[in-house]
């Protein structure tokens, strides 16, 4: 069977408030714990960023903390230089971002290779619009835009699928990832207190079982002074659907190690691959 991961890698979740309303300082701190990082386990090869890192997480914040996705963006330049620094594959958490063109709004994931190249983005397809009685109301379509894609993507140790918080709810752009041969699912997010304890772990132990990958959420720290309230809870969950490491609701650096094997092994084991049945569910989208 193919290696979908080439070799065992450490990947590290950066969970931090980066939720205050000074974007430099949110990007500030975040260098601060990718050095911290970096400085604790310095053979790491991919860090994750919380969704949101650099701004308020609330709807009528997105337009104003929003970047044209380019290399001079504030926010792209500054991640860039943490990449190449560190040589690092960067899952740049997300940032609000504006294209100019349609003056439409997303919340886009940001990739950059080891040499700082941003490799990829991907706009959150799946928007947060939930009213949950005596629970969360919160409407990311009141100013955000849904990206249009799924998002597959090339590192030098095999390809990761990067989804957005919500995304993860929707069990197809994970597939998707996976039958193009991605390792991972990664996904920067932002769950709250009310639906992270109903659904968090659960989602990321089924989006593993069913795609016998890794699947990696990466939360904010809680800020209870902030109006919404992340769960915390970063997690790696491994192909066979065990937590291998998470975190608690505060500031935390959580490290865990990818292994092939866990993938090949359970592959061979329960050979979900082979036993799919595309002629069966052809009409699964009527
Ligand atoms: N930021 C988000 O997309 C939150 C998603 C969430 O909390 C959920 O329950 O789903």
């Amino acid at each position: 069977m193919s290696k979908v991961l080439s070799q065992k890698i450490k990947i590290a979740l950066i969970q931090f408030r980066g939720s205050s309303p000074d974007k430099q300082a949110n990007l500030n701190r975040a260098a601060q714990f990718i050095d911290k990082a970096m400085t604790q386990q310095p053979d790491t090869k991919i860090v994750v960023l919380p969704e949101c890192f650099n701004s308020p997480y609330a709807v009528t914040k997105f337009r104003e903390y929003a970047e044209e996705i380019g290399p001079l963006a504030t926010s792209v330049s500054f991640l860039s230089q943490l990449a190449s620094k560190y040589k690092i594959t960067l899952v740049g958490g997300t940032i609000p971002e504006i294209d100019p063109k349609t003056d439409k709004i997303y919340n886009t994931a940001v990739v950059f290779d080891t040499n700082g190249k941003l490799v990829g983005t991907h706009r959150k397809t799946h928007l947060f619009d939930v009213d949950i009685p005596n629970g969360i109301t919160f409407k990311e379509s009141t100013t955000l835009s849904p990206g249009e894609k799924a998002t597959t993507l090339k590192t030098p140790y095999g390809k990761i699928g990067v989804g957005v918080c919500y995304d993860m709810r929707f069990p197809e752009l994970s597939m998707i990832s996976a039958r193009n041969g991605a390792f991972a699912m990664i996904f920067p997010s932002a769950f709250n207190t009310v639906t992270g304890p109903m659904h968090w772990h659960l989602l990321a132990r089924a989006r593993s079982v069913d795609n016998q990958i890794y699947t990696v959420l990466c939360s904010p720290a809680r800020d209870m002074d902030s109006s919404y309230h992340a769960y915390g809870h970063s997690l790696v969950c491994d192909p066979r659907g065990n937590i291998i490491a998470e975190a608690g609701d505060g500031e935390e650096i959580v490290f865990a190690e990818l292994d092939p094997a866990e993938i090949s092994d359970f592959r061979a084991a329960v050979p979900l691959i082979k036993q799919r049945r595309f002629d069966v569910y052809k009409d699964v989208s009527k």
